[in-house]
């Protein structure tokens, strides 16, 4: 079965960055049951979720998928694109090395966080405009291109991370909220979802598709295409920009 890295949140969580929405308060108890929820989900996912120490002094920290990327038996480590999220990175690194990854890093002046990389089989979509850099990108383009990656930078201007705007469907299809998606024409084949959050899913495996709550329309839509959506309630993380994606780093 595959493993999931998994951090819990931290008490500070409330205090989360927040760039392109207004803050709200956050119930910090309340996240922690949502995110034990999500980790079970995996779990009963045939997913093995495996926690990476806390980091309480980081309110970001419980977006792990931020920290990296992993492609084959490579894991390059973020430099993140906010100071304060850098110091999330080093346990994390030493989690996936545990897990038999080799370890290659993006460093000084570049940057990417991790919820900017969509991986679509051997296609790698980075988004530019945002936390990334194009140093970020051209070192990215450096380690994931000799493992036969196709790494290609797209603009994000509307929304925090790539994908934030898009993810994939289990056949390739980039599914995206059009209003927030920068340029729909860098993907091909896009299709269109009726809700920001519809626009968020991770594979789970075979049909299923595991998505926020706030996407009810969206849900609908994929269940007429075949899918299997299995919904899980995010509300505490996406108040400060955070998506099912952000939750894990999924190594398969
Ligand atoms: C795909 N997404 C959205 C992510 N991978 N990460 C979300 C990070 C949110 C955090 N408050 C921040 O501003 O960094």
């Amino acid at each position: 079965m595959p493993n999931a890295l998994v951090r819990r949140p931290s008490p500070r969580l409330a205090e989360g960055l927040v760039t392109h929405i207004e803050r709200k308060p956050v119930d910090a108890d309340l996240a922690v049951r949502q995110w034990h929820q999500y980790v079970d989900t995996l779990a009963q996912h045939g997913w093995i979720p495996v926690e990476v120490p806390p980091i309480d002094e980081c309110p970001d920290g419980v977006f792990i998928e931020d920290t990296m990327v992993v492609y084959g038996d490579l894991a390059v480590i973020a430099r993140a694109g906010a100071n304060e999220r850098r110091p999330e990175a080093a346990a994390a690194e030493q989690a996936v090395r545990d897990q038999g990854y080799r370890i290659a890093h993006v460093t000084e002046p570049g940057t990417f966080d991790g919820g900017d990389i969509l991986k679509v089989g051997k296609t790698v979509y980075v988004g530019l405009g945002g936390r990334t850099n194009a140093e970020g990108i051209r070192q990215l383009t450096e380690a994931l291109g000799s493992l036969g990656a196709d790494v290609r930078a797209v603009p994000v201007q509307k929304v925090l991370h790539l994908k934030s705007a898009v993810t994939a469907l289990p056949d390739g299809t980039v599914i995206g909220y059009e209003p927030l998606v920068d340029d729909p024409t860098a993907f091909d084949p896009f299709r269109a979802v009726p809700e920001e959050a519809g626009s968020h899913v991770v594979l789970l495996g075979e049909d299923r598709l595991l998505m926020a709550a706030s996407a009810p329309k969206s849900a609908e839509l994929f269940t007429q295409w075949g899918y299997t959506p299995v919904v899980v309630d995010i509300s505490e993380f996406e108040k400060i920009e955070g998506c099912v994606t952000c939750l894990s780093v999924r190594l398969r």
